[in-house]
């Protein structure tokens, strides 16, 4: 299959306020795909209707080939994923964690102990896994719900602002987990941030999300192009007018360091 993910027309109305406008958009099986846009652009609104957690109001949703409001089990086990906000029980060890999750996800018991251990490994978390999650980092206690979100072996992993709230150089640890998962595990990656450089450096391709509109998308080159700019950060003030970062008040925040990571496809 081509695209693990398609978007038609998604709509979200709270009362009479329009969160998400009549969005569509297809994500390629295996690629990286990044919803950029500032707070309360429908970043957080959206990724919710596409892991079901949140009833559109109108517009469909097909996940590895199921219509995610009809067929929504068979939609849930084929993702996985995080949250802006911590949801692991810190007064577990990381271990258990995993295993209550494995439980409400119906991992075969002969198998969990197995999956857990290879989801452990890919973050690095396996010597830690009997310290309680209250002892965590903020950084550790991420990965551990990206270990945490691929239990079930889902083929998409939808991640909500993963970084946001990290320092540089754990932003930067989250990062190459998440880029090696998707290139040795061809695992498909959609994430919402509000991080031009993240969106450069991580996404084959990129959707930006202002007002509750996709206002442009495609790869960086190509919308440089069609915006006639040489960043994506130029590209945003040309489409709105105005700087990502003036509704963030993280002007200083930029992350410069991604450039250690390198651009996929010779951004
Ligand atoms: N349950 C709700 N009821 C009413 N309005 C809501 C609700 N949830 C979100 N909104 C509004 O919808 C808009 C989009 O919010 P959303 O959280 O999707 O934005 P976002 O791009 O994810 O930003 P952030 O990263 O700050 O969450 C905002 O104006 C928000 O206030």
């Amino acid at each position: 299959m081509q695209n693990i993910l398609s978007v038609q027309s998604l709509t979200k109305k709270f009362d009479d306020f329009t969160a998400v406008k009549g969005i569509s958009f297809d994500v390629e099986t295996g690629s990286i795909f990044a919803f950029l846009g500032p707070n309360g652009a429908g970043k957080s609104t959206t990724i919710k209707m596409l892991t079901t957690v949140l009833k559109p109001t109108s517009g469909e949703i097909r996940i590895n080939g199921y219509n995610a409001l009809k067929e929504q089990d068979k939609a849930r086990s084929s993702f996985g994923i995080v949250f802006q906000d911590y949801s692991l029980d810190s007064e577990l060890t990381a271990y258990e964690n995993m295993e209550y999750h494995s439980v409400i996800y119906k991992v075969p018991k002969a198998e969990r102990e197995e999956r857990i251990k290879t989801a452990l490994e890919i973050v690095g978390l396996w010597d830690r896994r009997n310290d309680l999650v209250k002892k965590y980092s903020g950084g550790m206690k991420r990965r551990l719900e990206i270990a945490r979100a691929l239990v079930h072996y889902p083929r998409v992993l939808f991640l909500d602002e993963p970084t946001v709230g990290l320092d540089p150089q754990t932003r930067m640890s989250i990062w190459s987990h998440i880029k090696r998962l998707n290139e040795e595990r061809k695992m498909t990656i959609f994430l919402t941030t509000h991080y031009m450089d993240e969106a450069e450096a991580m996404a084959d391709k990129i959707a930006i999300i202002d007002h509750g509109k996709i206002i442009e998308s495609g790869t960086l080159a190509e919308i440089m192009e069609r915006t006639e700019t040489e960043s994506l950060e130029e590209s945003f003030l040309k489409l709105t007018g105005r700087d990502i970062r003036d509704e963030n008040g993280n002007g200083g925040d930029k992350m410069r360091f991604m450039r250690g990571i390198g651009r996929r496809h010779g951004h």
